[in-house]
């Protein structure tokens, strides 16, 4: 059996190598946003650094920060960290970060694309790390405000002030990460892991998992809102489950009908093809193929981004869903 990761929790960090830092929040949107208000939560000293005082600007302003544009941030800043589009993150650093960044300021990930991928060529002074958290940026935020905290991945990539390790699991205990535990990795690991995970299924496997069993139910005939609850609505409540219990709870709480039929048919229709897709998608993010495509869609404008969030937004699906959400709100629990 592989060595079992090793876990460090707050016990095996502090705060202490960056408290006395400046921390350049760079971008406030998904994971900016978590990041710069948990950090100042914790005591830091978070400067958020924008290029244009559009929305991010606004709400950063709501939330009581003084944003300033990017190369001023990074012009006193002792840590930068990358919460801006992976696409974006290389032009940024061209144009705003590099000539501006303080000599042997730290460059930090919260994903490995652009390090891994060879798109951000760093300063060999500069310590270079990621803390990745596994969850979307608005539940960092959440379970740090309750006292929790999401799981993260640390990684270094560069080290030549040999204390970038202590200061990725400081940032990671400022956004609360090591309340959960945190997990050390490398760049190459964590980027192709995480590709992996949203493209087969965080993101694309349960999307398209969900709406083939929806449109399945639909073209036999049942009506849409029937459809919607047993094949998207109801899958929260058996996932929460699953982040509660494991797949034993979930299979416990289920009746036995529905144990012999999801043992059986679930193998049936995720069968040995299914994996052999996702080998396939693997090795497509292995090889660099999905990043040349991904980077290639990204210089057109990113059409296909758009046309599929069109073709979703327009779907019977969320037509239906549309249509029952008042009956969702309603019966969502009150505390
Ligand atoms: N979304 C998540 O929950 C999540 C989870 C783990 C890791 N990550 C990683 O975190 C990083 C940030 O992802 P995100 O989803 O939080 O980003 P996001 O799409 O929410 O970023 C939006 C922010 O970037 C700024 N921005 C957008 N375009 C810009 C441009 N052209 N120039 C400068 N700034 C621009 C916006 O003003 C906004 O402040 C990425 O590396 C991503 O892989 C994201
Ligand atoms: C939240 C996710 C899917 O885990 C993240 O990896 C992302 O890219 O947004
Ligand atoms: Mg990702
Ligand atoms: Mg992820």
């Amino acid at each position: 059996m592989k060595k079992l990761a090793k876990i460090y929790t707050d016990q095996d960090a502090s705060l202490d190598p960056i408290k006395d830092k400046k921390i350049a929040v760079l971008g406030y949107g998904n994971q900016g946003r978590a990041w710069a208000l948990n950090l100042r939560d914790s005591g830091l000293n978070v400067i958020v650094g924008l290029e244009r005082e559009g929305n991010s600007w606004k709400q950063a302003v709501q939330d009581g920060f003084q944003p300033v544009h990017t190369e001023d941030a990074v012009k006193q800043a002792d840590i930068i960290i990358f919460l801006i589009p992976d696409m974006v993150q290389r032009y940024v650093y061209r144009e705003k970060v590099q000539p501006n960044m303080k000599e042997g300021a730290d460059l930090v990930f919260a994903h490995g694309f652009n390090i891994h991928y060879k798109l951000i060529d760093p300063p060999s002074t500069s310590d270079v790390y990621m803390v990745a958290p596994k969850g979307p940026g608005a539940t960092v935020r959440d379970f740090y405000t309750k006292g929790g905290g999401v799981p993260a991945l640390v990684a270094v990539q560069q080290n030549p002030s040999g204390k970038a390790m202590e200061k990725a699991l400081a940032i990671a205990k400022g956004i609360g990460a090591t309340r959960a535990g945190v997990i050390e990795t490398t760049f190459k690991e964590e980027t192709e892991t995480d590709l992996f995970g949203e493209q087969t299924t965080l993101v694309g496997g349960v999307m398209e998992l969900m709406r083939s069993a929806f449109r399945t139910l639909v073209e036999l005939g049942y009506q849409p809102e029937v459809a919607y609850f047993e094949t998207i609505n109801e899958m929260k409540m058996i996932v929460d489950i699953i982040y509660e219990k494991g797949f034993t709870g979930m299979l416990k709480a289920v009746s036995d009908t529905a144990k012999y039929g999801g043992l059986t048919v679930g193998k049936f229709v995720i069968n040995d093809e299914v994996r052999k897709r996702m080998l396939e998608a693997a090795e497509k993010i292995r090889s660099g193929k999905f990043a040349e495509e991904w980077i290639e869609e990204y210089n057109r404008g990113s059409p296909t981004i758009k046309e599929g969030l069109e073709e979703i937004e327009n779907s019977l699906e969320e037509q239906t869903r549309r249509r029952l959400k008042e009956i969702i709100e309603r019966g969502k629990p009150k505390s």
